[in-house]
């Protein structure tokens, strides 16, 4: 290498014209050369430095050094998080859809203008004519995310009205979906024997019976949470609460995907004033929400979202009627106060129209083009242990 060097140092003094080889020894260039390797071993240690130590970036900017590890923390704990929902769940993600499906041309201009379709906080508020089934199913049914449906039938629930929701479900809900009934009941003999689709079944959960209909309904926190801990966190991305007394008469279908989906109760949609919402009211229980303040009011007998968030509301609604049992107070609505109190807090990131939970005690009116499921008519005195409605 020095020869090179002094071979370089003389072709290039004689290419200037210059005399300067008389005047480097052969000593000059033995120090230069080593001051050139001494830096380049210096350069190439201080450039790994800098890379492996990535944490030293604080050390420049002392001031910063506090909140850049905070910085760091939360990352991490994002990434986690991250990496924990990516494990465990389904995300809506993409909206992938083939080339070659024929639908029609979505327009800016025409579409429901009887009723607002959006929320304040910028969400869908689905209505008939607000999503096409054609390409919502299209682009869901790529992404085949297994549906967990979580249904208590304990007592005299399970002869009248099991066999009519499973039955009906099969003809209109999430239709070639993969979706499983978790029925929690207390008769696991007389659960009926439906035909099912293609990737769609029952399974049974035992729950003891009840002597007040107010420790089913608010039970159904308890025993939900427990059977999300042990299976269907294993088995499930997405997850329905829904009462058992009803029957599916239409498409509900995967226009109802969210984070956390809620539907407006049929009752209150239309003219009632917040403060006449039936909210929990009384300050001691842990549902108050204060007048002047709400939403609107959403129904407990149908909700639905990603696994884990619905793991966090219904095990908030649990913990939280625990806490009011202390206090000697229940929630007027049980879970359903809970859940409003939840929601107004924390927002859905979609509502569901009345359409999807309609009522058999009502009339339909015309803004509700399509009857999804509707509550049938009971005779309270006879079905529930202690009567009352
Ligand atoms: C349409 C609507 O807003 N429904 C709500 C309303 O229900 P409902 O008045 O419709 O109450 P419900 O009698 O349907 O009870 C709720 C559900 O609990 C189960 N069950 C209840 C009693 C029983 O003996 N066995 C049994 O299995 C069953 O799945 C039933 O569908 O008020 C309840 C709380 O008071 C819940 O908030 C319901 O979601
Ligand atoms: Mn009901």
């Amino acid at each position: 290498m020095l020869n090179v060097f002094l071979v370089h140092v003389r072709w290039s003094s004689r290419h200037n014209g210059l005399k300067m080889h008389k005047n480097i020894t052969r000593n000059h260039a033995l120090i230069v050369a080593a001051l050139l390797i001494i830096l380049v071993v210096l350069y190439t240690y201080f450039r790994n430095m800098s890379t492996t130590f990535t944490f030293c970036k604080p050390c420049v900017l002392p001031e910063n050094y506090l909140n850049d590890l905070e910085k760091e923390k939360e990352q991490i704990e994002d990434k986690k998080q991250d990496e924990h929902c990516q494990n465990d769940s389904w995300k809506i993600g993409n909206l992938i859809i083939g080339s070659g499906l024929k639908y029609p041309q979505p327009s800016t201009q025409t579409g429901r203008t009887d009723v607002n379709p959006v929320t304040n906080w910028n969400v869908p508020l689905v209505w008939e004519g607000t999503f096409d089934p054609l390409v919502i199913d299209e682009i869901y049914k790529k992404m085949d995310p297994r549906v967990a449906v979580v249904v208590f039938a304990v007592g005299k629930y399970v002869h009248s009205f099991l066999k009519a929701f499973i039955e009906t479900g099969e003809k209109f809900f999430l239709v070639g979906f993969k979706v499983t009934y978790y029925i929690h009941t207390d008769n696991g003999n007389e659960v009926p024997k439906v035909e099912l689709g293609n990737g769609r079944k029952i399974t049974v959960v035992p729950v003891p019976s009840a002597n007040r209909w107010q420790d089913v309904v608010l039970g159904r926190m308890k025993w939900a949470t427990s059977t999300i801990d042990k299976r269907i966190r294993k088995e499930a991305d997405y997850l329905f609460m829904m009462d058992v007394d009803s029957v599916f008469h239409n498409r509900f279908g995967a226009e109802s995907f969210s984070r956390l989906s809620a539907v407006l109760h049929r009752g209150y949609y239309k003219n009632t004033p917040r403060d006449s919402f039936p909210y929990e009211r009384r300050a001691k229980s842990k549902a108050y929400i204060p007048a002047g303040e709400g939403d609107y009011y959403y129904t407990a007998a149908v909700w639905g979202g990603y696994l884990e968030d619905m793991y966090k509301l219904v095990k908030y609604c649990y913990e939280m009627s625990v806490e009011d049992a202390k206090n000697n107070i229940e929630a007027v609505w049980q879970e359903e106060s809970h859940l409003n109190r939840y929601l107004l807090y924390n927002k859905p990131t979609k509502v569901l129209s009345p359409e999807y939970l309609w009522s058999d005690y009502d009339q339909v009116p015309g803004d509700i083009k399509v009857v999804r499921i509707s509550q049938l008519v009971k005779n309270y005195a006879e079905v529930r242990p202690n009567g009352g409605n």
